[in-house]
């Protein structure tokens, strides 16, 4: 079968070109990777987890997300590249190496799949999931304003149609409840981040308020350091702050939710890149945007291994 060595990670892909991929990434790396269904997607798509892993059983684990809001492409792209950099650098680079010796780390390459199809369909530019909604015409709700933290407060719309409607109830989403069981379920994850784009941020809680997490201090230095390492790359220059702090207050969001329940290391990414081409990044700038991130990521994971 074709080997993730022919797979082209400088473009974008449809839904089932990237499960394929996944499939040839386990079959690859089969000491290393699995592929788990954590559940159905609205419309019946099945969700995916890339687990890495050593051992061990319940190891201190790190969790990653890309594409929770599915215009957001190249947080899907540079997912599929991380997954493939993260399976083919073990063995030869000494500090991923260690830190896979001791922790998991859990991807979600397409955390709104159903969304992810839709812009390959119909319109580029949707951002929610395509849940119906009772009383409405209009379909979807944002899938990071519907976490259970400080959920419908500011930063959220209670308007079916806007692209940041909370939905129903917290966790009322099925791809939202599916995240929530399973790092519930596995009790030991350590750090958080969800991946998306554009603005160049690298962003710690809270958003759904402007006052300082506990660990403000702490996470903003893990940050600093992080993106020092990012701009290293290509110069590309990132801001760091909090969520609420940085852009605006956004209630419901997923790392203000895995911060309150004791994930410290929680972080978001706004990727590449600040409005020229927005959320329509062409797809040269994949890898170089993946590399530089990557040396980001690495970071972030090297300060939670040792600490
Ligand atoms: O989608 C965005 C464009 O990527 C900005 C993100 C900013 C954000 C990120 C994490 C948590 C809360 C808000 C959003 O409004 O949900
Ligand atoms: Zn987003």
């Amino acid at each position: 079968e074709r080997s993730s060595r022919s797979f082209n990670f400088g473009a974008y892909h449809p839904l089932e070109t990237i499960y394929r991929w996944m499939d040839t990434l386990v079959a690859q790396y089969p000491n290393l990777v699995t592929k788990q269904e954590i559940g159905k997607s609205y419309e019946n798509r099945p969700m995916y987890v890339l687990k890495f892993s050593t051992g061990g059983n319940k190891r201190p684990a790190i969790w990653i997300d890309t594409g929770i809001h599915s215009r957001e492409w190249v947080s899907q792209a540079t997912g599929v590249w991380t997954a493939n950099k993260i399976a083919s650098d073990y063995g030869k680079d000494t500090s991923l190496t260690s830190l896979l010796n001791t922790m998991d780390i859990y991807m979600l390459i397409l955390a709104n799949p159903d969304g992810y199809v839709y812009t390959h369909t119909n319109n580029r530019m949707w951002r929610k999931t395509r849940s119906r909604i009772s009383g409405s015409s209009c379909r979807g709700v944002d899938p990071n304003r519907n976490w259970d933290a400080g959920f419908g407060g500011p930063g959220a719309s209670r308007n079916p149609c806007s692209d940041s409607y909370h939905g129903p109830s917290a966790h009322s989403e099925i791809e939202v409840k599916n995240v929530v069981n399973l790092i519930k379920s596995h009790g030991n994850f350590k750090s958080f981040i969800s991946v998306h784009a554009y603005s160049q941020l690298l962003m710690y809680p809270y958003g759904y308020s402007c006052k300082n997490v506990p660990h403000q201090a702490e996470l903003d230095s893990v940050g600093r350091a992080a993106v020092q390492k990012l701009t290293s790359l290509y110069g590309t220059r990132y801001k760091v702050g909090s969520i609420c702090n940085i852009i605006y207050q956004a209630s419901g969001g997923s790392i203000d939710w895995s911060y309150n329940l004791g994930i410290k290391y929680s972080f978001a990414f706004e990727l590449r890149d600040t409005g020229r081409y927005g959320f329509v990044l062409p797809a040269n700038q994949i890898i170089p945007t993946a590399s530089e991130t990557w040396l980001a990521l690495k970071h972030i994971m090297e300060y939670v291994r040792d600490h």
